[in-house]
């Protein structure tokens, strides 16, 4: 662990979690922009939330396999600092979101086993930083956001790609010192374990999970 670790806490949909969440220590907060997912926000609550956010905390906007009539939306009404690609994008969309929108782009990684790393290699000329999760299981609802983790061993003497990566899925206040030993991860993201039912974020469990990261 270190007092470095990046936290990310995602799906937020309360001010008192964005100011609990930057109050811990969080650098990044996330907002959900997929109406299936209890996390979803329309923009005009998502730009009420950004202006709670102060100064050298990142806000990301999720987004999953999103046009560009509802990323011109998003990012024409919320100001951001991350776009987060959670679906399917392929290379060239990411080129074309980063190039369109000159934001920086996080894609993320769905890992089952081994060989779904190589996506990281192939994505690392466009992508500013990979968010590496859980593959959701197939008949999921929600691409990410489903509190399951994948086996951390696969990450081990992994930490050395060409961008800056954050471990997801599944972590917890209890878990994520574990997690962060046996995968070497300098940042984290968290949305179900800081939950007390899905898409209700609690201020105790945000402030335990910083400062369990961050120990
Ligand atoms: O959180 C959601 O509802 C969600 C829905 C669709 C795509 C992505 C979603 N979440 C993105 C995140 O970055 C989550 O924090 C990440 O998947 C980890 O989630 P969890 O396992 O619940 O901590």
């Amino acid at each position: 662990m270190s007092q470095n670790t990046g936290v990310k806490i995602c799906g937020l949909k309360q001010a008192a979690h964005v100011h609990a969440a930057a109050e811990a220590g969080a650098r990044y907060v996330g907002f959900m922009f997929f109406p299936k997912s209890p996390r979803h926000l329309e923009v005009e609550e998502a730009r009420a939330l950004a202006a709670e956010v102060p100064a050298g905390v990142a806000k990301v906007a999720v987004t999953v396999r999103a046009t560009n009539e509802e990323l011109d939306l998003i990012t024409g009404s919320v100001p951001l600092d991350m776009l987060q690609l959670h679906g399917g994008e392929s290379v060239e969309r990411v080129a074309e979101i980063k190039a369109r929108y000159g934001l920086p782009v996080m894609k993320v990684i769905p890992v089952a086993d081994e060989s779904d790393l190589a996506a990281i290699d192939i994505f690392a000329d466009v992508a500013d930083q990979f968010l590496i999760e859980s593959k959701p299981p197939k008949d999921a609802v929600l691409p990410g956001g489903n509190g399951l983790s994948f086996d951390w061993r696969l990450m081990a003497g992994r930490k050395f790609w060409r961008k800056p990566w954050m471990l997801a899925g599944g972590l917890t206040p209890e878990n994520v010192q574990e997690a962060i030993r046996m995968t070497g991860a300098a940042q984290v993201d968290v949305s179900s374990g800081v939950e007390t039912a899905p898409g209700v974020k609690d201020a105790g469990l945000i402030r335990q999970f910083v400062a369990a990261a961050t120990a």
